[in-house]
């Protein structure tokens, strides 16, 4: 039987970098919302089963009436409130997974650029070693701040990767993650922080510098930019 895929999208931040009147996850790009470029993405996706999409409380309705029904978006099963944090956003995401589910992969709503390709190989690798994320190399050298405007060390570049999203788990590696991260009150950036607080190892799959997320004004010209291209 195949696996049954269950994508979370945390859609639910306010979008405070990129200072506009609407959350981010609202803004147009080639006449639709840069959340509806996202969704669309998985919904064409032949191994994305269920999306659970994550917004913020009072725009529960609206994503339904705006997003969800407009553009037909049918794998959405359950439109979620966020939380304060996007790691809170989540949690309330995997609080929704049935536990028919074998892989949860999480994907910001927010990066609308994300490859087939890639959601293919970290949800491959997540069946096979059971956690995977996307990610690229560092091609800055990265310096280490002593906090008071100095240097303190220049970092191994070799060593460094940007981490994206999709990021993919098996789902009770997921949930005992979100657990453990409860109980010792412990806050990641990204869901793998607290697979591996678990301390278990999480594959990295070579994704593409173009799976931008949108956070600041500067990245809406560089979507216009790539959407030209396409
Ligand atoms: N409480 C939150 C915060 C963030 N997110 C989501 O997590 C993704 C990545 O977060 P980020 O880019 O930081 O979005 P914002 O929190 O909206 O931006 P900012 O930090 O600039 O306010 C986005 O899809 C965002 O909507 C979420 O679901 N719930
Ligand atoms: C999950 C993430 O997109 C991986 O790069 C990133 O950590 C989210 O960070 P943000 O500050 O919530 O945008």
């Amino acid at each position: 039987m195949n696996p049954k895929v269950v994508a979370i999208i945390p859609a639910g931040g306010s979008g405070r970098r990129m200072q506009s009147r609407n959350p981010k996850q609202y803004l147009l790009l080639d006449g639709k919302p840069v959340l509806v470029h996202t969704l669309l993405r998985l919904q064409q996706h032949s191994l994305i089963d269920e999306i659970l999409l994550v917004v913020p409380e009072q725009d529960r309705s609206f994503v339904v009436e705006n997003i969800e029904k407009p553009y037909r978006l049918t794998k959405i099963r359950e439109v979620i409130s966020g939380g304060k944090e996007r790691q809170d956003s989540v949690r309330n995401g995997l609080a929704r997974v049935g536990d028919d589910c074998d892989i949860i992969v999480v994907h910001d709503g927010v990066r609308p650029f994300v490859a087939e390709e890639t959601l293919s190989q970290v949800i491959g690798a997540a069946l096979r070693f059971g956690a995977a994320i996307a990610g690229v190399p560092v091609t800055d050298t990265v310096k280490q701040s002593d906090g008071a405007g100095n240097i303190s060390r220049t970092l191994n570049r070799e060593a460094l990767w940007l981490a994206q999203t999709p990021q993919a788990f098996g789902r009770r590696i997921l949930q005992e993650a979100y657990l453990k991260a409860a109980e010792e009150d412990f806050h990641g950036t990204d869901d793998a922080s607290l697979v591996e607080h678990l301390g278990i190892p999480v594959k990295l799959i070579p994704g593409s510098y173009r799976n931008i997320k949108i956070t600041t004004p500067d990245d809406l010209v560089l979507a216009g930019a790539f959407l030209k291209q396409d």
